[in-house]
């Protein structure tokens, strides 16, 4: 089941036009500057802009030639940066708003499991105006999810939070698109939840999509404009086991059922076990032709050149391919690569001297 959406927005000083077509499931990340038109984009797909375009999600058609269905019949959850509770009503009483609006046959939603998901069980006959900004979100994030979306749309719901609330909410949006059962569409600024929760990037840019790219794709772009303030880093999902006696964590990459490979870490407190995504710096990458004895990094991973970039000052960008295709960045000096001969192509053993579990 695909998405195929395109819209045309005209402003006095902007314009949208853009034209995509992604899988109807998993976590897109609208990514770009500030005014590029992610939220713009958000609401043409919620019909709150009346715009020339087509949207449809697989069978389901929203808009296109004359047809025009309105926001209150779209099937949606929306959810601002701030949100926007009912004062008057409990947390129960906002959670259930929508819910108790759809007959059964529509609930397609577990109600416990969600309020549970989200910690809210404690909280429910507290009144919504007695709520932190975080408790908020993650009754916003209930009741959308409540009403059992067909589509949900999360436009920054972390940015007017303190450091310590978008602690305690990023993990639980890693379940997000699991609970959800439908597509996300989550717009934000923050490299470190596009690199956490999205399985796909629209990259934007003055009301443009520039890419539409998976994770790893939107991650492989040498200048992306995912790192323009920050360090090239490659992102591997895996399952977390259990700590060996002498400190170890094995962190197994690949399908769940069939690992391709292990990657070791240090012990940290609080390491929760299961599914994670690891995140590895392309400066903590180095490359070797074989295997090497005797040094202290413990992680030697088979791999393979795809492509190499120059990104100046004597340095290059190398994306390495694991064993079942997961990639990491690798950054060398131009030096080490001539002494390497390293070409595109080539075998190779990728080092890693660190890598970071994204908690
Ligand atoms: N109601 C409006 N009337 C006129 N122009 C608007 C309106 N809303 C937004 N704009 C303009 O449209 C452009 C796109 O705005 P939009 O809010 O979609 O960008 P954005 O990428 O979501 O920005 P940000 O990341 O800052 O939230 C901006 O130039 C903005 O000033």
């Amino acid at each position: 089941m695909t998405i195929k959406a395109a819209f045309k927005v005209q402003r006095a000083n902007f314009s949208l036009d853009v034209d995509f077509e992604l899988p109807a499931h998993g976590v897109t990340a609208l990514f770009g500057p500030s005014g590029c038109g992610k939220t713009t984009l958000l609401r043409a797909m919620a019909g709150l802009e009346r715009c020339v375009g087509h949207f449809w999600l697989g069978e389901l058609c929203w808009q296109q030639h004359k047809l025009f269905v309105p926001t209150h019949k779209r099937r949606l959850g929306y959810v601002f940066q701030e949100a926007s509770l009912f004062a008057h009503l409990s947390v129960k009483g906002n959670l259930e708003y929508g819910w108790r609006r759809l007959p059964h046959a529509q609930r397609r939603t577990d109600k416990e499991q969600i309020i549970d998901w989200l910690g809210l069980t404690p909280m429910l006959a507290q009144g919504a105006s007695e709520l932190s900004g975080g408790q908020r979100q993650r009754v916003a994030i209930g009741r959308a999810l409540l009403s059992s979306p067909e589509l949900l749309l999360l436009d920054e719901p972390l940015s007017a939070l303190d450091a310590k609330a978008k602690r305690e909410i990023l993990p639980l949006l890693e379940h997000l698109s699991a609970q959800a059962k439908v597509p996300v569409f989550y717009v934000t600024h923050a490299p470190q939840e596009v690199e956490r929760l999205a399985d796909r990037v629209l990259l934007m840019e003055q009301g443009r999509i520039l890419h539409n790219d998976h994770l790893q794709q939107a991650l492989a772009r040498p200048n992306s404009l995912l790192y323009r303030d920050e360090e090239v880093a490659g992102i591997i999902s895996g399952q977390l086991q259990s700590s060996l006696p002498d400190g170890r964590v094995p962190f197994l990459y690949g399908a769940e059922n069939a690992p391709a490979g292990c990657i070791w870490l240090t012990g940290q407190e609080g390491l929760t076990f299961g599914a994670a995504r690891l995140r590895i710096l392309a400066s903590d990458v180095s490359i070797a032709l074989a295997p090497v004895i005797d040094i202290s990094i413990v992680n030697q991973l088979p791999a393979q050149v795809l492509s190499m970039t120059d990104i100046g000052q004597g340095r290059v960008l190398l994306r390495l391919a694991l064993a079942q295709g997961e990639q990491i960045p690798a950054q060398l000096s131009a030096y080490s690569v001539a002494q390497l001969d390293l070409k595109v192509g080539c075998d190779c053993y990728a080092l890693i001297k660190a890598a970071a579990l994204l908690v």
